[in-house]
């Protein structure tokens, strides 16, 4: 299941955030969708807040294209802006017109305290750091998203009939995968050479959109708004 290779910064990262991680894996939002009891209005929010979340995160991407050094770092994250735009946010489409949220509706939603926290994280994050700062902050959304799909897909196995089959088969498809691989391989390459200070301002971005993607699960279930 897991994709990282032993020795490399990418695993350096992924076991400085394992408590977050598993922290995820066991919300009840996540087993909610696994188990297929979570309520379709939870899920309906989630989808709303992560449309308007999905809007700011293609941005990094196109800031990765920016600070890109050669053609196909560029060419990587010009993709996968493209892929976020107009395949991903495809999904949160077809599942909100199938109970009447139209595109519109989808675009003027605004977006909660912690959903504009993360975003804006992110945003400033990339815009005053290098393309190691850009992807150290996109991997726990891609990588996290990944696992939580392949945990699910075998927890359910026969995904027939599932009221959140779309969503399993969407983070656990091999396209997926493959994406993410390529965002290690960069990760571990844009570190290469960087100093120790370096390093830990790459890792403390990871744990703390690790932490944002913990956020983002538990302001979908218990729906933390502004407080006035
Ligand atoms: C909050 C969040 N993180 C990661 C992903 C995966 O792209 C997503 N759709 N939403």
């Amino acid at each position: 299941m897991t994709l990282v290779k032993k020795g490399t910064f990418a695993e350096r990262l992924r076991q400085s955030a394992d408590d977050v991680w598993e922290a995820i894996f066991a919300h009840p939002f996540v087993q909610g969708i696994k188990d297929g009891t979570l309520p379709m209005e939870r899920f309906m929010y989630y989808m709303k807040q992560d449309y308007v979340y999905l809007i700011e995160y293609a941005k990094l991407f196109a800031i990765g294209a920016v600070k890109a050094n050669d053609l196909t770092t560029m060419g990587w994250f010009a993709s996968h802006l493209d892929g976020t735009l107009n395949r991903e946010m495809d999904l949160h489409r077809q599942y909100c017109a199938e109970i009447g949220v139209s595109r519109e509706e989808l675009e003027k939603e605004q977006a909660a305290p912690s959903n504009l926290a993360y975003t804006h994280y992110m945003l400033s994050a990339a815009q005053q750091g290098s393309i190691a700062d850009v992807m150290a902050c996109l991997l726990p959304c891609a990588w996290s998203y990944y696992e939580i799909g392949m945990r699910l897909k075998e927890a359910v196995g026969d995904l027939e009939g599932h009221p959140y089959r779309a969503w399993i088969e969407m983070y656990s498809s091999e396209g997926f995968d493959v994406m993410v691989e390529e965002s290690l391989q960069f990760m571990n390459a844009f570190a290469d050479g960087k100093n120790e200070e370096e390093l830990q301002r790459l890792e403390n971005h990871f744990i703390i959109t690790s932490k944002f993607e913990f956020m983002f699960w538990d302001m979908s279930y218990y729906g933390h708004e502004w407080p006035v």
